[in-house]
């Protein structure tokens, strides 16, 4: 990989982003790319970027062998240097460069959402899988997968990579044969600009509450919402759920760029004036049967049948509505009803929705829940569908992040559940009994039987052992982490599906 200094500066101009240069050789062709100043940099370009950078990062970048930086302030006169508007955009528009423009080989996808962006991406990236094997990659929440092989899936650390990441890996993907990417882009990946630059083939936009808006995130909704919709701006083809909040906005959005022919409507309820329609026929605690129905001549256009009946082995009527927006991407790549219907019925997303069903102790979830907005769809749909069940949920609110999901887990235990453990879940630097206390004076006691217990494993196996089958047991928030972050350390931790399945060998056998 490469990138020639004078290509640089073309591309910075192109894109306005160059306030000065000075270069003693503009032919000189760089074959390192780096923003740590920790790593080796030989005959390499650095970038300068982040609220955090020093001065010294740059010096250690200098002595570790780079020969051209690039940032927003003249750090240093020692190397030759690019000053440009904004280094963060820069760095997305040179790394694409760098990498050799991979995204122009692959056809992407991308999700945001407050709620679903992992799960659609699972669902998406399974049906793309069986239609074109060894063919599609995946960046999300959980695991980044870059190649047919084992070795290329990792744990990844962002739900949106860095640009530079994000381009590296796509270079990986090209270079592994790989022609489609199902990819989730946050509201933090605009705003960091890790996504600068980027056109996705297909967006969709699955939902918004206020959520990630505090120090770090977003200072405000609607900082939040623009960040978001400027996936919409940024796709060709968009699929937006006709629910959301703020859709006249998203779908303002989408018009910007898209004719109304490429944007795809989709809805559970009657509202009208969408293109597709969601109706649930049956559910249990295993899966859940919807039809989904073209309602407008485009819509019909996509599909072999104006109607097709899904059974998904993931329920939760939000996850009907993840699976319609991965339904109208695959049929937009062309994909069969038939193979669609398949892949779906044996949906399997890590962390979300799984269950465990026992031999006397109920059933049990695990799932990623971690607002009052994701808390209330999952618990609102277990009241609805198992109105005589007790709702039991073990749950922890993490630390130095999102207070308010706080008094949103007080709230929704309040309204929903029948009993709670409140416990540990990544407390950072913050007492997890603090944050515990802080959920539990919000809980209006007369209406949910509450406990604390801070060691995880035995809160889960406390509510195990107290329940009965006619119980329906929530491992909430930790989805299946197999951490637990702490004082800056990721402290091993087996996950909430291996401790319960645990518990369950010991005392069912
Ligand atoms: C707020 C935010 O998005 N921060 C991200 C951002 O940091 P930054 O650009 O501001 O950089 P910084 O942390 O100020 O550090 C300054 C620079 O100094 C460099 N450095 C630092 C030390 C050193 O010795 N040498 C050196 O060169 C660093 O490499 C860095 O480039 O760029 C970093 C990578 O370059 C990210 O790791 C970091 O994500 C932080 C850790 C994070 O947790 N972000 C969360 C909020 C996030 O993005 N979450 C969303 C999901 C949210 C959702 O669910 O919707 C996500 O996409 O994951
Ligand atoms: N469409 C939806 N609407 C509301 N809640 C949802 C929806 N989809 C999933 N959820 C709930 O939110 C949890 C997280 O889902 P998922 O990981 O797919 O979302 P995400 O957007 O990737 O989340 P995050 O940004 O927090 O990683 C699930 O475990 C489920 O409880």
């Amino acid at each position: 990989m490469s990138l020639k200094i004078s290509s640089a500066i073309e591309i910075l101009k192109k894109h306005d982003l160059l306030v000065s240069s000075s270069v003693s050789d503009e032919n000189l062709e760089v074959n390192n790319i780096s923003y740590n100043s920790k790593e080796d940099q030989t005959n390499g370009i650095f970038f300068c970027k982040g609220n955090r950078f020093k001065a010294e990062y740059l010096d250690q970048a200098i002595k570790n062998g780079a020969k051209v930086y690039v940032s927003e302030k003249e750090y240093s006169k020692d190397i030759d240097r690019l000053i440009v508007k904004d280094a963060s955009k820069a760095l997305a528009l040179l790394s694409a460069k760098y990498y050799g423009n991979p995204e122009n080989d692959l056809f992407i996808v991308a999700f945001t959402g407050t709620k679903g962006k992992t799960t659609t991406s699972y669902f998406l990236y399974d049906i793309l899988s069986r239609a074109y094997p060894k063919q599609v990659g995946l960046f999300s929440t959980v695991d980044r997968i870059v190649g047919p092989d084992p070795k290329d899936k990792f744990k990844s650390d962002l739900t949106t990579p860095e640009s530079m990441e994000l381009f590296r890996d796509m270079r990986r993907c090209v270079d592994n044969g790989l022609k489609y990417l199902v990819m989730e882009v946050s509201s933090q990946a605009y705003k960091k600009n890790r996504v600068y630059g980027l056109k996705f083939d297909i967006g969709g936009f699955l939902n918004i509450t206020p959520d990630h808006i505090g120090p770090n995130e977003h200072p405000t909704y609607a900082d939040y919402l623009n960040c978001k919709k400027q996936l919409m701006i940024n796709s060709k083809v968009n699929i937006i759920n006709r629910q959301t909040n703020d859709y006249d906005t998203v779908y303002a959005a989408a018009k910007e760029t898209s004719d109304d022919k490429d944007i795809y409507r989709f809805a559970q309820s009657e509202v009208g004036d969408t293109d597709f329609s969601i109706r649930n026929k049956e559910s249990n605690l295993n899966d859940s049967v919807f039809t989904f129905t073209a309602e407008s001549d485009k819509a019909e256009d996509l599909q072999e049948h104006s109607e097709y009946t899904y059974k998904l082995g993931l329920v939760g009527d939000f996850n009907e509505l993840n699976a319609g927006a991965a339904i109208i991407a695959a049929k937009k790549i062309g994909v069969k009803n038939e193979l669609i219907a398949e892949s779906l019925k044996s949906a399997f997303v890590p962390g979300r929705m799984e269950h465990i069903n026992t031999k006397e102790h109920g059933t049990i979830f695990v799932d990623y829940a971690h607002n009052y907005a994701s808390m209330n769809a999952l618990l609102s749909f277990i009241r609805r569908e198992y109105p005589s069940s007790k709702i039991k949920v073990v749950v922890g609110s993490p630390g130095d992040k999102g207070v308010s999901r706080r008094a949103g887990f007080a709230k929704v235990l309040t309204e929903l559940a029948d009993s709670a453990i409140l416990t540990t879940d990544d407390p950072g630097f913050e007492d997890p009994a603090d944050i515990c206390k802080q959920i539990d004076d919000k809980i209006d006691h007369t209406k949910v039987e509450v406990k604390t217990i801070l060691d995880r494993e035995k809160a889960i196996r406390t509510m195990i052992e107290s329940s009965n089958n006619d119980d329906i047991i929530v491992l909430a928030a930790k989805g299946n982490d197999a951490y637990q972050k702490t004082k800056g350390v990721d402290v091993p931790y087996p996950s909430d599906p291996v401790v319960a399945k645990k518990i369950l060998k010991d005392i069912e056998g």
